[in-house]
């Protein structure tokens, strides 16, 4: 595929929650002309009028020139050579079913998705390959820490694409570079994107112990044990090596289970205070992908018996409704 200038680029952005907003605001603000699916008329009608995004990252500014916000996925999605996925994975299906089967040929498909299709327990790229009939050379993902709350500060951030295709890799890291963000290429897509799912289950566990009262001191041997428990599955998955070290892995997980503006730890800390699953899910107006992780993994992990007690202790109180203080308590003693 020819390398266009920045400037020619034409993204259709899908998704009108934080992550869109911010990876809307760094692509268009570096030249790429962006069509930008929000499934509310209200949003985009506001959008249209102020050029803020009315519930997600608001103090954002759009240039119009470069943005626009739309309604019409199939419309969007023509314009476009490049799509990429920001809506919750839970929302991908019915998103996408409303596109004919072959409204992505000869377009390159960026998933900035953590989290899997739940029920089929695939990843977000292996479902749009196989529902679309589209080459592995097609599809990449957006891994890194990076949190859209920063990106709308111009906090310096660092973003991955993984993707079988170096060239692809590259050239949308390219619509990524500026001032604050550095992006590197990377060709273990399938390792990051699983990462990028547990790391989610990981962060809402450390929100529970959190929210039980557990310290920084419990967080830290959580962590640790997280990592060899990333690093079992993956591995019985798929197998290749890779540095975990690496910010897509390790970066990704600490962001999450540290950070003020974690969704996945917000929610796992009200569920350490006694909150239920449904109440904390009402109470936040973001979406914490871990709860949809937590089964996807659990699941798949019948199959390859992986010793994973953080996933199992999650999917116990999420999913079965064993208190999270006795949860923990287990935990404790399979740590080291
Ligand atoms: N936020 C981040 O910092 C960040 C960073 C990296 C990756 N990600 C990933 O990006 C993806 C999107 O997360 P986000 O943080 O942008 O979400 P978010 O800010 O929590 O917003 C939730 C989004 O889900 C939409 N939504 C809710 N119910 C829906 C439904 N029934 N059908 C379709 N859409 C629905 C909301 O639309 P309405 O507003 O119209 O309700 C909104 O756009 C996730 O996989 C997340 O892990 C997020
Ligand atoms: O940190 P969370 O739980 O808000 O998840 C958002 C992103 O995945 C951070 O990279």
């Amino acid at each position: 595929m020819p390398v266009f200038p920045k400037s020619m680029h034409k993204i259709a952005m899908l998704g009108g929650g934080s992550w869109a907003t911010a990876l809307t605001k760094i692509v268009s603000e570096n030249g790429s002309h962006v069509g930008w699916w929000l499934r509310s008329k209200d949003d985009v009608q506001h959008l249209l009028r102020t050029r803020h995004n009315p519930r997600y990252l608001s103090s954002v500014a759009f240039d119009l020139a470069r943005v626009q916000p739309a309604t019409d996925l199939a419309d969007v999605v023509a314009e476009a050579d490049w799509l990429v996925l920001a809506v919750p994975a839970a929302f991908v299906q019915p998103v996408l079913d409303k596109l004919d089967r072959d409204a992505l040929k000869n377009k390159r498909i960026i998933s900035a998705i953590k989290g899997m299709i739940p029920e089929k327990n695939v990843l977000v790229t292996d479902y749009v390959a196989q529902r679309f009939r589209l080459a592995p050379e097609q599809l990449g993902v957006v891994a890194g820490p990076c949190h859209a709350e920063e990106v709308a500060l111009e906090k310096q951030s660092y973003l991955t694409i993984g993707s079988p295709d170096v060239e692809l890799a590259e050239t949308f890291c390219q619509l990524l570079r500026n001032r604050y963000v550095k992006a590197h290429p990377s060709a273990d897509l399938d390792g990051i994107e699983y990462c990028a799912v547990m790391k989610n289950i990981i962060a809402l566990t450390c929100g529970i112990a959190h929210g039980l009262g557990y310290g920084d001191n419990f967080q830290a041997v959580l962590v640790s044990n997280a990592v060899q428990e990333i690093r079992r599955f993956l591995h019985a998955l798929s197998p290749l090596p890779r540095d975990l070290s690496a910010s897509a892995y390790l970066g990704d997980l600490l962001v999450t289970a540290y950070s003020q503006f974690s969704r996945n730890r917000t929610f796992g800390n009200m569920v350490g205070r006694g909150y239920s699953v449904k109440s904390a899910q009402m109470e936040m107006n973001m979406v914490a992908e871990g709860y949809y992780a937590v089964k996807s993994i659990h699941d798949l992990n019948k199959k390859l018996k992986e010793f994973m007690p953080i996933t199992d202790a999650a999917y116990r109180v999420l999913y079965e409704k064993v208190a999270p203080a006795v949860e923990i308590e287990l935990l404790k003693e399979k740590f080291r």
